[in-house]
């Protein structure tokens, strides 16, 4: 059992917290000195705690604002992620925005977004001028993606007649061949793991003669909640022969995604361009994904927790106003602090180390992190 503890409080909508509240992942984090704990959503999140973090995934301005008042209680608690941070992925537009902007040097592989418009209104959807750009088949999806079900609800378009049945406001994206398989990357701070997903098949010149002006779709590359992606998934989606994009370009632009974003939670999709074979198009990126379906799970989460909670605690030691850093959050502070070298040893509440970007960093070694326990 670990000697140093930290709360770490969640608030997640029950789905979530079915899928990534597992017993496994609460066990093996409590082994480590984490402890996960339920926040009550019936009550305000300032009278509970204190947390050494919060973890969330909630909507709404009002869960902004009791974010902000804790933030204004405990001002070094770590919150996973900024809410101002995450707002950018509920809009199809800002979420990929920031692709435009990442600069990774690489000569093999390109990447960027498939072309894409945003429609407001009835009437510009009809305007061809608008779009005159943009090639059948698309893809139209809900600009906003807050996670309701409304907001995966996709279409793809193959014609003319089919955008009558379409409602703004939309993005229509091209949509773009790329051999029925899509790559999920999730990060998670500065791990990155890339895998395979069944994707919607190839539109050949063919298809897109003969085919219904419009197909309705949701979610096609989910899985069930227990589902996990292994080789057994592999093998039955057919996908054992799709080579991975080269393991350091996806990482880059993880990490691009990372710092320009200011998030450690979230994963993006990527589509390998079928005309090209070495571009990538990123086509969406979403905040807090469904992680109990990444193979390792528990540990990467786990490892993570712990890195952001060790490197405060290492942090204060070092810090020259460590006494002003203070706040009584964790659970060691209240249960068992004797003197003040032991509440220096204890301190989780402090100011973290954090890269340009703003995020915390995981950087210690095991060999550092058991060093700044032993103060
Ligand atoms: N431009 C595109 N070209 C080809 N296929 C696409 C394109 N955009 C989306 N798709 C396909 O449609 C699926 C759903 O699109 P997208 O990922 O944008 O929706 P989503 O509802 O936000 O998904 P998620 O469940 O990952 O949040 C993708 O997984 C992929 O299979
Ligand atoms: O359903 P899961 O837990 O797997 O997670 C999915 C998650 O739903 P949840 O957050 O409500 O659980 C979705 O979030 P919203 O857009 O709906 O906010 C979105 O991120 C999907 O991409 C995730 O699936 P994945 O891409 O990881 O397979
Ligand atoms: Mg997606
Ligand atoms: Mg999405």
């Amino acid at each position: 059992m670990a000697e140093t503890r930290f709360a770490i409080g969640y608030a997640l909508a029950p789905k979530k917290q079915n899928s990534f509240i597992q017993d496994s992942l609460v066990s093996l984090a409590k082994s480590r000195g984490i402890y996960l704990v339920r926040i009550d959503m019936e009550r305000s999140l300032v009278d509970q705690g204190p947390f050494d973090c919060v973890l969330h995934k909630l909507y709404g301005d009002d869960w902004k604002r009791q974010l902000q008042d804790f933030k204004v209680k405990y001002p070094n608690a770590v919150i996973l992620d900024s809410p101002d941070a995450i707002e950018r992925l509920h809009n199809r537009i800002s979420m990929l925005q920031v692709v435009s902007e990442l600069k990774i040097e690489d000569h093999n592989e390109t990447f960027g977004i498939p072309k894409q418009i945003v429609i407001y209104d009835k009437e510009t959807l009809f305007d061809r001028q608008a779009w005159e750009t943009l090639k059948f088949p698309v893809i139209a999806k809900p600009l906003v993606a807050d996670g309701s079900a409304k907001s995966h609800k996709m279409a793809l378009v193959f014609n003319h007649d089919g955008l009558n049945q379409l409602k703004p406001p939309i993005v229509l994206q091209e949509f773009v061949n790329h051999g029925g398989v899509i790559f999920k990357v999730y990060v998670v701070g500065e791990y990155v793991k890339c895998v395979k997903r069944k994707s919607l098949p190839d539109v050949s010149e063919d298809k897109l003669r003969v085919s219904e002006d419009l197909l309705s779709f949701s979610q096609v590359s989910n899985l069930a909640t227990n589902e996990r992606i292994d080789d057994k998934y592999y093998k039955r989606m057919q996908l054992d022969d799709t080579e991975m994009p080269p393991q350091s370009f996806i990482t880059d632009i993880a990490r691009g995604l990372r710092q320009a974003m200011k998030l450690n939670l979230f994963n993006f999709d990527v589509i390998r361009d079928s005309r090209y074979g070495n571009r990538y198009l990123i086509i969406d990126i979403n905040y807090f994904p469904g992680y109990a379906k990444m193979p390792g799970y528990e540990t990467v989460l786990t490892d993570f927790f712990c890195d952001i909670m060790y490197k405060k605690q290492k942090e204060v030691v070092n810090c020259p106003d460590e006494k002003d850093c203070l706040i009584n959050t964790g659970l060691d502070r209240r249960q068992t602090h004797n003197n003040d070298k032991d509440m220096r040893k204890l301190i989780s509440n402090t100011c973290c180390d954090v890269d340009e970007g703003g995020l915390p960093v995981s950087t210690i070694s095991r060999e550092e992190k058991e060093n700044s326990l032993q103060v």
